[in-house]
């Protein structure tokens, strides 16, 4: 079964926008779990845009699925990490001005220092995952810093779905097989939507989980957030 991992971001933007509490960050994620989500994935960034570094403090009492923190492991970060403890995090090689993630670790280059990380937060009591994209030297290298799961950056896929989506899945099924191999955890996530997601998670073995937020949470404009999260948990079945 491949888990669905809410990422609220998104409702955190709509919020910032003026200043109050409406919609209610932590009323979401806890709505989002009664819909079905079967975890809450945050990714605070530097200049806290939308999920600002204190929702992250006060989701952990009441996420009672799983909270998944997202983020480049940043001195900031890491303090956040060691007092929150969340289930998992995922750690992310963004640029601090980054729009969104836009690439996966380097994992050859920055072994040490991920082996670094990775030992802290699996002593802290989380699950680790390294975000990647779908490169088998890449993911060799992620099984050597004793990381539990990578996840899968799948804007590539995303964007070469609709064009030819047996050659977009190509790299990932291979990277996901080699995941496999090599004992490591799987998850997935970026730009999945309900157009692409079936697919993905057909053609992945061993997918574990996948966080989604931007294209969920724009359908829930139309289609409501308790149908839309239904509707993507239907796609993982
Ligand atoms: C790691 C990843 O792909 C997601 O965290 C995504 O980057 C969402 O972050 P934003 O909501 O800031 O775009
Ligand atoms: N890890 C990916 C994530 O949390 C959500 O990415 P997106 O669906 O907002 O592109």
């Amino acid at each position: 079964m491949t888990k669905l991992s809410v990422n609220i971001n998104k409702i955190a933007t709509l919020r910032n926008a003026r200043g109050h509490n409406r919609p209610d960050v932590l009323q979401a994620a806890s709505d989002c779990e009664r819909f079905g989500a079967q975890g809450i994935t945050v990714h605070p960034r530097p200049d806290e845009r939308h999920i600002r570094y204190q929702d992250v403090r006060d989701l952990k009492p009441i996420v009672t699925t799983e909270l998944n923190i997202e983020g480049n492991p940043t001195p900031d970060f890491l303090d956040l990490v060691r007092e929150v403890r969340p289930e998992q995090v995922t750690l992310v090689p963004d640029a601090p001005d980054a729009i969104t993630s836009n690439a996966g670790w380097d994992t050859v280059r920055h072994q040490q220092y991920l082996q670094g990380i990775v030992r802290e937060l699996k002593d802290l009591g989380c699950r680790v995952s390294i975000f990647l994209d779908p490169d088998l030297e890449m993911v060799r290298a992620a099984a050597t810093t004793g990381t539990d799961r990578i996840e899968l950056y799948t804007e590539a896929y995303a964007s070469g779905y609709h064009a030819d989506r047996e050659a977009a899945i190509a790299p990932y099924r291979a990277a996901a097989e080699l995941a496999q191999q090599l004992g490591l955890g799987l998850n997935a996530g970026h730009d999945l939507d309900l157009d692409n997601l079936a697919y993905l998670q057909q053609q992945l073995p061993g997918l574990a989980e996948v966080s989604i937020g931007h294209a969920l949470i724009c359908d829930a404009l139309y289609l409501g957030l308790e149908n839309t999260i239904q509707l993507y948990r239907r796609q993982l079945a």
